[in-house]
């Protein structure tokens, strides 16, 4: 293992260049602070040293506060694990220190990276260096002092934005913004620095103390008013978590009170959320989300991903056009192919909206856009198949012409070339029947809108090769997604797990609750809509299809609900033709259509399921459990088959492909903390009452009553059987 630690070389200039030392990204482990502690009173104390240089060594400054200790804390509880960076070391021992420092910064400065960055008297900049506070994105706020003088470099609008939001920026938008003082090219990062820190010695440049600037901060009326704003948008943009409105007040305080009590306040409120559940979700789902590049006999086995240039995607409808866009924006060669030029001109279009959709959200500069279009080509036949790397499939859902399709591509493509499919249920095996390439077959199951949304779900079987598997991990990284590997069965993981998730809700309303009310909870518990509003959005025949495979996979816990089919026979199709549960009104928020009530009415009475004919009484809680603990349940069934390879993965991808709230940790992780015993008992009680599809699995009645947590690996359970 690389050391970890903090060095320092006087020059004979008389600066003491002070380089952490903590691969990959240096981040201020706590012997880490330590060590800057002990170099920086060093250098202090020594005669022959006029000014001191902060850097990081290997091309990053430093991707802040070791989030390990985080870890540690949400185990154990106990805050005294964290030392006094703010006071002792940033404040103390660096700003008000008797030598001036000046901070070289290259690849990253990143939350108490920055704040470290921000302690020192200038910073200087090689080009393209990320700049950022994300600490709110981990449920804290920066704690080395970054709420108070951050705003007092750059003012306290942007100050605010770049803390609310955990963007970074770049090095050149933060020497405009007055947080950089130089840009220099990185082979002058060091000489400049050291010469920046013996012009402040020398008294040629300003000795700055951020924490004492007051010209940016603005009138208190102007603080008070940019401060309100703020306070309004987080309500909306960060329901249910404490951290943004904390970091608010304490940004106040320093207005109100001066820095330096801003300082104090900061650094005990941050020992707070430390503490808080929102934290722990969040790191849990940052390390987890890291995991996922781990695969076993995938990757650490010698293997390199191979290249893969060229990739033909096949279908140009709404996911085919995605899939496209989202590689094309990494330069990658894309062939386009549709059955006819109409389709064909189609998807080429969509792909075209898509680039300028994000030109237009800013998300992309126009040269970046022109390139990526450039980057397609459409096709009608397989003439273009013969060098391509990779065959994605994005047709509909229709089993004899998938078979078709990998039947012809498996003879026109080369054979190193992989070949998927972005099927989101049917099985692998029975799509790659026909062919004898089984070892290339693999699942690409992205989300929709695929050049957004982030998840990408790697489905293989047990033939798929290890360097397909690999490929596709490398594939998916290029494209800015994070790939989970997954095992092979009806759903995958994440619609597997997900299934009960809409027919619970459909259960519920069958049992005569209110269908607004189920979405007002299921939204209020942080999922971005509830599960009505998300099928008019997908449309209902979405909801038909995928109910059809599910319930042929799994007859023992599926439920056919009768609306489906009620609110398609009475002309609904969601929001595609402003019918559905909502009534949808271009510029305003979609509003209950209580015209839908009578056909839920008639649903009820076609299911029968009301015991005595009458709605049942549930409170807002158990609503939220009865359409969420099934899901639960069926990750269980997951874990157990072995579909995934640590528990961890499936709230990876409930958060980035189903929306569940990254602050509650993902599905597992929120299931541990409400406890496999009370989720356990509810099911069974609620199987009794309303049938097998509440029915707790074996796998939670066994770790129920053994009192093992859901997330325990499986050598903890003796049921399991992988099939990873
Ligand atoms: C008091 C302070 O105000 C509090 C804080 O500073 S809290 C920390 C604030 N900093 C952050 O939130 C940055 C978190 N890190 C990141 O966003 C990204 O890792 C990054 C942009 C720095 C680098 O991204 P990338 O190059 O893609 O590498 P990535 O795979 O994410 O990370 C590489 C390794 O570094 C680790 N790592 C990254 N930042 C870390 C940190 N701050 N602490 C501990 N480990 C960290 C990752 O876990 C990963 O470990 P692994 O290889 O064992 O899985």
């Amino acid at each position: 293992m690389a050391p970890v630690k903090v060095t320092m070389e006087v020059g004979t200039d008389g600066v003491a260049v002070i380089t952490i030392f903590n691969p990959p990204v240096n981040a201020l482990a706590i012997p880490i602070i330590a060590g800057l502690k002990e170099k920086w009173t060093e250098a202090t104390m020594r005669n022959d040293v006029k000014a001191i240089v902060l850097t990081g060594n290997g091309g990053r400054f430093s991707g802040g506060f070791d989030i390990n200790v985080f870890q540690k804390v949400h185990a154990n509880g106990d805050t005294s694990q964290m030392p006094d960076v703010s006071v002792d070391l940033v404040v103390n021992t660096m700003e008000d220190g008797k030598k001036p420092a000046v901070a070289a910064i290259e690849g990253l400065a990143l939350g108490g990276g920055l704040e470290l960055a921000l302690g020192c008297h200038a910073r200087i900049a090689a080009p393209r260096a990320q700049l950022g506070l994300p600490e709110l994105s981990l449920g804290v706020m920066p704690g080395f002092g970054g709420t108070q003088r951050l705003p007092r470099l750059i003012g306290l609008s942007k100050a605010v934005e770049l803390m609310m939001t955990s963007e970074p920026i770049m090095s050149e938008e933060g020497k405009k913004l007055g947080l950089i003082d130089a840009v220099v090219p990185s082979s002058e990062l060091l000489k400049v620095s050291r010469q920046w820190a013996l012009d402040i010695a020398e008294r040629h440049k300003p000795w700055m103390r951020s924490l004492h600037k007051t010209d940016k901060i603005g009138s208190l009326s102007e603080a008070h008013e940019i401060l309100k704003v703020a306070r309004e948008q987080v309500k909306q943009t960060a329901k249910n978590m404490p951290q943004h409105l904390a970091c608010i007040e304490v940004i106040e305080e320093g207005i109100i009170h001066g820095g330096y009590n801003g300082v104090l306040k900061e650094a005990k409120v941050f020992k707070d959320l430390v503490l808080s559940d929102t934290s722990k979700g969040l790191v849990h789902i940052f390390f987890s989300q890291r995991a996922t590049s781990k695969v076993p006999n995938v990757t650490g086995i010698g293997l390199k991903p191979r290249t893969v240039k060229k990739v033909a995607v096949i279908g140009g409808g709404l996911m085919g056009s995605g899939i496209a866009t989202a590689l094309a924006l990494s330069n990658t060669i894309v062939i386009l192919k549709e059955i006819n030029s109409e389709f064909l001109q189609k998807g080429m279009k969509a792909i075209e909206a898509n680039v300028s959709g994000l030109v237009a959200r800013k998300k992309l500069p126009q040269d970046k856009a022109d390139k990526a279009l450039s980057m397609v080509k459409g096709a009608l036949d397989y003439s273009d198949f013969k060098d391509v790397d990779m065959v994605i499939e994005a047709v509909i859902e229709n089993v004899p012409l998938k078979q078709k399709i990998f039947s012809e591509i498996e003879k026109v493509c080369p054979p190193h070339c992989i070949l998927a499919t972005n099927t989101s249920t049917i099985d692998l095996n029975i799509i790659g029947e026909n062919t004898t390439s089984k070892d290339r077959i693999i699942g690409a199951h992205f989300f929709s809108p695929a050049h957004i949304m982030p998840l990408l779900e790697i489905v293989r079987t047990e033939k798929t090769s290890a360097q397909a598997i690999l490929d596709l991990m490398a594939v998916g990284k290029a494209i800015k997604k994070v790939p989970v590997v997954v095992g092979n069965c009806t759903g995958f993981a994440v619609n597997r797990t997900f299934f009960p998730y809409s027919q619970g809700a459909h259960i519920l309303v069958n049992l005569g609750v209110d269908v607004f009310r189920i979405d007002t909870q299921i939204a209020s518990f942080g999922l971005p809509m509830g599960p009505f509003q998300l099928q008019d959005l997908t449309g209902y025949g979405v909801a038909v299809a995928v109910g059809k495979e599910f319930r042929s996979a799994f007859s023992d816990r599926t439920f056919k609900s009768p609306l489906i089919d009620l609110l398609i026979k009475s002309g609904r199709n969601g929001k595609n033709n402003g019918k559905g549960y909502y009534i949808y009104e271009k510029g305003s928020k979609p509003r209950p259509d209580f015209t839908v009530l009578p056909i839920i009415e008639e649903s009820r009475r076609l299911a029968n399921i009301m015991p005595g004919g009458k709605p049942i009484s549930v409170t807002d809680q158990e609503i939220v459990e009865m359409i969420l603990f099934p899901v639960v349940n069926e990750a269980c069934r997951v874990l157990d088959e072995g579909i995934v390879v640590r528990a961890s993965d499936l709230d990876v991808t409930s958060v980035l492909g189903m929306s569940f709230p990254s602050y509650r940790g993902g599905i597992v992780f929120w299931a541990d903390t409400v406890g496999a015993g009370h989720i356990y008992r509810s099911l069974k009680k609620w199987s009794e009452l309303y049938g097998n599809f509440f029915k707790p699995s074996s796998f939670l009645e066994e770790r129920a009553t053994k009192g093992i947590p859901l997330s325990a690996p499986s050598s903890t359970s003796s049921v399991s059987r992988s099939r990873m």
